[in-house]
């Protein structure tokens, strides 16, 4: 007997929204007909003519657990996250501790089986731990990132020397190295140069295009000339030059053939395509965050080549520190804004603004991440027969403006407030109604673990991950 029928829903079918029922049995996607004639089920949910997409995978974000937990934890990010739509995340390195060696992750993946109402991968960072990335590769890491380039919040930047060494022991792994590509050489030279600049968009000028454009080449060359090249991401690219360099490197990977080495795939952070440098005047300090915002014929430039195909995958980059933490001159303001909550309305707002497709938005927000970050395997990222049922539910009519109020994040702001999004109705996590519309309905905890492909497991196939003891709790 199915454990979930959903009546009344339309769903994507060719480009088209046609009415449909979804069958759900064991939390997985059963089946998807026009009309099931059974009467038998444990529960029956009517979509009221919502439409059902595969909920958002998000890449991209950073919960501060532990750590810094006042601006975010496990249970406020996730909670979040399925109010927003988003029923996976990768969840970045850069807390205190770092996942940089297995007492970091340890300490992270306890605190997130207590927490997480979402099913979520743990990424790992690479610093002056080369000796110990194998160790957390088979602990179960998902991806090795965010790779600081540049400084950025948390201090975890290492120099090119370093990185080419990195790649080569992330290539020889078959992992995925995650890329936050700015030039820290430029950016150091411009934070001189501008020292006495206070104008509102100087943290723009101190991280130019050019500063993202120079550590894009790098990168990519220091990863061909590795002894194993790597499979590269760039995390949050912001200008048109990125994309054209990894477009270019894409193409010469493709003409190349088999083999993963040196494939190349990039994500766009919403903040990069809904907002720009005209809205510093509006947001001051809000809107610092690294990459910068850049000019709004970029962020133009942006939408056309998520459009394109040229951006992979969209990905919030969500980053909260509180409004107090901001209200300080800009130098000295920390980088970040909160957006995982806000990435799927804005999405879907921009559909009804005809930017993009529902299609695409559905290719760039769960299927393509799925794909990139090796969770399709897990049965994440499609609504077909046997693929987790985590699902979106939105009225595409329901267009409201943004409010921080409403929102489910520690931080106690967004730099959308007042623009458009469509929230979703519903949020289902593996079959369970974890967001009913307007409250979280999950079990604190309940969200799944995501292991990585290097995951190692013992004789009995669980994994080898022991935990510290000692009590961690803030
Ligand atoms: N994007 C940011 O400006 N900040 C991020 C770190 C990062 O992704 O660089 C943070 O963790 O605060
Ligand atoms: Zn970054
Ligand atoms: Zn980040």
């Amino acid at each position: 007997m199915p454990d979930v029928l959903i009546q009344n829903a339309r769903v994507l079918d060719g480009g088209q929204l046609v009415p449909a029922e979804i069958l759900i049995e064991d939390g997985k996607i059963k089946g998807i007909a026009k009309e099931f004639r059974i009467s038998s089920y444990d529960e029956l949910i009517n979509a009221k003519n919502a439409v059902v997409i595969p909920a958002g995978i998000d890449g991209h974000v950073h919960f501060r657990d532990p750590g810094l937990t006042y601006k975010e934890d496990w249970y406020s990010g996730s909670c979040s996250a399925a109010a927003g739509g988003i029923t996976t995340v990768l969840e970045h390195p850069n807390t205190i501790p770092p996942v940089i060696d297995k007492a970091g992750f340890s300490v992270k993946l306890k605190r997130a089986q207590k927490r997480s109402v979402i099913d979520f991968g743990i990424n790992g960072g690479v610093t002056n731990n080369i000796d110990k990335l194998k160790e957390i590769w088979r602990l179960g890491i998902s991806v090795f990132g965010e790779i600081f380039m540049a400084e950025s919040t948390g201090g975890l930047n290492i120099s090119n020397n370093m990185l080419g060494d990195a790649l080569s022991e992330i290539g020889e792994m078959d992992a995925l190295a995650c890329i936050h590509a700015e030039d820290e050489a430029l950016r150091l030279i411009n934070e001189g140069i501008l020292k006495n600049d206070t104008g509102i968009d100087v943290h723009s000028r101190i991280r130019p295009n050019e500063c993202e454009e120079i550590a894009v080449h790098d990168c990519i060359r220091i990863n061909k000339e590795a002894a194993v090249s790597s499979r590269l991401h760039f995390c949050h690219t912001s200008t048109p030059e990125a994309v054209s360099l990894i477009a270019k490197a894409q193409k010469e990977f493709s003409s190349a053939g088999a083999g993963n080495a040196g494939k190349i795939t990039c994500e766009v952070a919403p903040h990069h395509l809904f907002l720009s440098t005209k809205d510093y005047a509006r947001l001051g300090t809000l809107g610092k965050m690294n990459p910068p915002l850049r000019s709004s014929d970029d962020a133009a430039y942006m939408i056309r080549a998520l459009n394109s195909g040229l951006i992979n995958a969209v990905a919030s980059d969500h980053a909260p520190h509180m409004q107090y933490e901001k209200d300080v001159p800009m130098r000295s303001a920390p980088s970040g804004v909160p957006g995982v909550e806000t990435l799927m309305p804005l999405m879907l707002a921009s559909v009804r603004k005809n930017m993009l497709s529902l299609e695409r938005v559905v290719q760039v927000t769960s299927f393509n991440p799925a794909r990139i970050f090796g969770l399709d395997r897990l049965g994440k990222g499609s609504m077909d027969e046997g693929y987790d049922a985590d699902l979106l539910f939105f009225d595409p009519k329901n267009v409201v403006p943004i409010q921080s109020k409403n929102l489910h994040t520690r931080c106690d702001w967004t730099p959308y407030e007042g623009m458009d999004g469509i929230f979703p109705s519903m949020t289902l996590s593996r079959g369970d109604v974890i967001w009913d519309g307007y409250q979280v309905v999950a079990k604190k905890g309940r969200g799944q673990f995501l292991p990585g492909a290097g995951l190692q497991t013992d004789e009995d196939g669980k994994p080898i991950t022991v935990f510290d003891d000692d009590d961690d709790e803030e």
